[in-house]
């Protein structure tokens, strides 16, 4: 039996044995470490009759490689079926392209959950408390006179949770366990199951009964005062957060944003912490990584990360698993645990 061709952008981490697993089974090779050496690498394959069957887009490999985007795809030969993509966003992959090509996209939905809540709520807690800024003056030699700025208690306030999906969800969870009320806007109401079945537990579940829908996203804006973007990118996303959402929002209040930093103005989001109507930033994405704003990086009303809201080695590990199981699953049965885009049986869109 000839064994599939799988190209690999970017090293896997940590997801060791699963990567074993496959290369035992298929070709595994390797892209260069730059963009130039992965151009170079897909038209000499093309020139020998080499075809990729499946292409695996590593853990932030698009900070070296670029993004999976059209002129990318173009220097494939047209047999590559599947690209499978390592994070639960999938903007660094022209899925429009990809689609039109009848190449399969996959990602890693539900296993980030927990750790880029976590983020969120580190982020969270960071900006109400001005941890950051807290332990930058005593890593600069603040003294036990000097009194750092005064912080907020969450507990009683109200967070707005744009986009109650799987992150959304776990970090309700973890607010209303800080004693803040939960808001959420979805274009949709999430549907609460009545009782428990055979995948869920009424404890998975029962926490969503404490929190509340509301029916515009500016409803949510004028109630919240810290409002966190659980969204993701997309051409209805794209700067959802411009200078008449800030305005909407409370005076004092917060933004939080660990999805994708393009669904903010960041222009904008700079005009209002600067001029006092917003009291506070945690953003661990920004609209041009790896660049950060400079009028960010000078504001300490803004605790900063970069873009780790997943970036534990359990969390990187069971990404990278799915990721490689979902091109297993794709040779050894035809099937895919977590597409992205959708063909029907004659490979065209339904
Ligand atoms: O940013 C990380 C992800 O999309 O999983």
């Amino acid at each position: 039996m000839t064994k599939e061709n799988i190209l690999f952008m970017g090293t896997v981490r940590h997801a060791k044995a699963q990567e074993a697993e496959l290369a035992a089974k298929y070709n595994i090779y390797y892209a260069g470490s730059t963009r130039e050496l992965l151009e170079e690498q897909l038209k000499n394959a093309k020139r020998q009759g080499l075809t990729f069957k499946a292409l695996y887009r590593g853990y932030a490999s698009h900070y070296t490689l670029g993004r999976v985007d059209g002129p990318l795809l173009g220097l494939f030969s047209p047999g590559l079926e599947l690209i499978s993509s390592v994070g639960a966003g999938y903007d660094f992959v022209d899925v429009v392209v990809a689609t039109r090509n009848k190449q399969w996209v996959t990602n890693t939905p539900g296993v980030v959950d927990d750790a880029t809540a976590d983020a969120t709520i580190l982020l969270m807690l960071s900006t109400l408390r001005r941890y950051y800024e807290i332990e930058y003056a005593m890593r600069n030699g603040l003294t036990p006179t000097q009194k750092p700025r005064i912080g907020r208690d969450p507990t009683n306030m109200t967070l707005g949770i744009v986009g109650l999906g799987g992150i959304g969800k776990a970090v309700a969870k973890r607010a209303l366990s800080l004693g803040m009320k939960v808001i959420y806007y979805n274009r949709r109401p999430i549907s609460i199951p009545s009782s428990p079945s055979e995948n869920t537990t009424e404890k998975e579940y029962s926490f969503l009964r404490d929190v509340e829908y509301v029916a515009s996203l500016d409803q949510l804006l004028q109630t919240a005062d810290v409002v966190s973007i659980h969204v993701p990118l997309s051409p209805e996303t794209h700067h959802l957060f411009g200078k008449d959402q800030f305005l909407k929002m409370k005076q004092g209040s917060y933004l939080i944003n660990t999805s994708r930093g393009p669904v903010v103005d960041e222009e904008a989001l700079v005009q209002a912490l600067e001029s006092g109507h917003l009291a506070g930033a945690g953003l661990d994405v920004y609209e041009n990584e790896p660049k950060v704003h400079p009028k960010l990086l000078k504001n300490m009303n803004v605790a900063l990360m970069p873009h780790l809201g997943a970036f534990t080695i359990e969390t990187i590990t069971k990404m990278e698993t799915l990721s490689m199981k979902n091109i297993d699953l794709y040779f050894s049965t035809g099937s895919l645990l977590t597409p992205v885009n959708n063909f029907n049986k004659k490979g065209t869109l339904p």
